[in-house]
């Protein structure tokens, strides 16, 4: 998978040359191209932002440095699909980062400020798949974190990148429900036990007590997952 951001903060993505995704992008799995919005403006002070028409407090993304942005991008790809992360967007799943982790070419466009001008999208969108994506109800200062997690969330499901894919399997949302508690040695710490089910050996018996663990979980914290 080939991966790039455009952002006023490239170093933000640093942190992607760390853990797993450092792996991924040094065996190759995950090409990664990070691109200064900056660097596509023509003017001494490298502006990015004006006032908005219509007036309103703050200032918008300007169209021009994305426009020639993008243009590189997409003139380089046979079918990227672009993401603004926003929180006018639809919410990020567990099931969109599973589509997602199936793309060839993702380009992240990290907005700040009050937003991007909405020519961007719309002239994007004549060239691209475009998707505004929102990591939940609540607001952030700009896009580079949502990015962050959602380059973390897709790129653990690229096949080659989590060492034993097993892994993938019982955690949350992975089957609709939240997961189950998790213990390790000692077997007691504190005077509190592992529960002795679990110290049985009996898989079968385990596994019926994991589900309903999941589905107890499910039940108290996140019933809507349920249809309750
Ligand atoms: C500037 O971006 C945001 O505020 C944002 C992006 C994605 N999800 C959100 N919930 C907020």
């Amino acid at each position: 998978m080939r991966i790039d951001i455009v952002t006023i903060f490239p170093t933000f993505f640093d942190a992607l040359d760390i853990s797993l995704l450092g792996k991924a992008k040094t065996s190759g799995l995950i090409e990664l191209g990070v691109h200064d919005l900056r660097d596509f403006t023509h003017d001494r002070h490298r502006t990015v932002d004006d006032t908005p028409y219509g007036g309103g407090a703050g200032m918008v993304m300007k169209p021009e440095p994305w426009g020639e942005a993008l243009d590189g991008l997409l003139a380089e790809s046979s079918d990227p699909l672009v993401i603004f992360p926003s929180p006018a967007g639809e919410v990020f799943t567990q099931a969109t980062a599973r589509a997602l982790a199936e793309e060839a070419h993702l380009v992240f466009g990290c907005g700040r400020y009050e937003g991007i001008d909405q020519r961007v999208f719309d002239d994007t969108a004549e060239r691209a798949r475009v998707k505004l994506v929102s990591m939940g109800d609540y607001v952030l200062n700009g896009g580079e974190v949502a990015v962050m997690a959602m380059i973390e969330a897709i790129g653990r499901l690229i096949p080659g990148v989590v060492g034993n894919p097993e892994s993938l399997v019982e955690e949350s949302h992975e089957n609709g429900l939240l997961e189950y508690p998790s213990y390790t040695k000692p077997a007691v710490w504190r005077g509190r036990e592992v529960p002795p089910i679990l110290l049985s050996g009996n898989h079968g018996a385990i596994a019926a007590w994991r589900r309903e663990q999941q589905l107890e979980r499910t039940r108290r914290v996140r019933p809507d997952l349920l249809g309750d």
